[in-house]
């Protein structure tokens, strides 16, 4: 049963041999077209408000690097938005790519970013995570642009500063004390559509909400991140990039924006 990757043999394309949801119609990510977008003026902001002690570990888990926080009770949580309720905030991770001019998962008006940052919540009324992703209004993810550029925004420092001490599959580190909030970049304004998971099993009970302002990072900080790699300590060196996933067919769904 060989795992599912982003390799030749195990790769996106191959994911609905194991995964069949991966050939839904409300799969992710997609490219968000300007034109094709409705102004909802009936879109609330959103809001997030954060507990910096539900932070608990960094890891890498060969596929992605990924903060962990305790989503045990309505501890950090997201709400408003196109979103009915507090979303419960359970984990972080980026998808990015082997040089700087591609990595994101969606993609704006033709245009491809170095990386996408992903906040993870769910919504407790289905009890918990593996329940709430059966549901259509399960999951909510925030997703963050990352471009490359000449001012990066110093808050990102932080997770790249945990990478040296995560650098194989299974690496795992403590990382207390982080209100992932900083990362937002100062606009509010966002996309939303109804979408799926990314990865296997491409579940489609995601709400995603994509914010419009894409966050700076540096050359230097992206190539920390492609330092990871996929395999474990005692295995070689397999570099980490290139883990996001194609794009999907909008199939018809109507993308929402939150501005004019
Ligand atoms: C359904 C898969 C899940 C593990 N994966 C995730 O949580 C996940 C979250 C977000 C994204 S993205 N890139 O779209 O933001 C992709 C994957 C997962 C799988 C099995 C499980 N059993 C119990 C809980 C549980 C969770
Ligand atoms: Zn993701």
């Amino acid at each position: 049963q060989s795992v599912w990757g982003y390799d030749r043999d195990n790769g996106p394309d191959r994911w609905h041999e194991n995964y069949p949801m991966a050939k839904g119609d409300k799969q992710s990510p997609i490219e968000i077209n300007s034109k094709d977008v409705r102004h909802d003026t009936s879109l609330a902001p959103w809001h997030a408000s954060y507990d910096p002690g539900a932070a608990k570990t960094i890891l890498n888990n060969g596929r992605t690097c990924r903060v962990v926080f305790d989503d045990t009770f309505d501890r950090s949580v997201l709400r408003g938005g196109p979103l009915t309720g507090a979303y419960r905030l359970r984990q972080l991770h980026l998808h990015w790519g082997s040089s700087d001019d591609h990595g994101s998962e969606h993609v704006i008006d033709g245009v491809k970013y170095a990386a996408e940052l992903h906040m993870v919540h769910w919504n407790p009324k289905h009890g918990n995570f593996a329940g709430a992703l059966k549901q259509p209004d399960g999951v909510a993810v925030v997703g963050i642009l990352l471009k490359v550029g000449k001012t990066p925004k110093p808050e990102m420092k932080r997770i790249l500063e945990e990478i040296d001490n995560i650098k194989t599959k299974g690496k795992e580190a403590p990382f207390q004390h982080f209100d992932p909030s900083i990362l937002f970049p100062k606009s509010r304004d966002y996309w939303t559509y109804h979408g799926s998971f990314t990865t296997p099993p491409c579940e489609e009970c995601i709400t995603w909400i994509l914010l419009r302002e894409p966050i700076e990072v540096s050359s230097d900080q992206m190539a920390k991140l492609r330092s990871l790699s996929k395999n474990g300590e005692n295995e070689p060196v397999n570099p980490l990039v290139d883990n996001w996933r194609p794009l999907q067919p909008v199939k018809g769904r109507i993308v929402r924006a939150s501005f004019k």
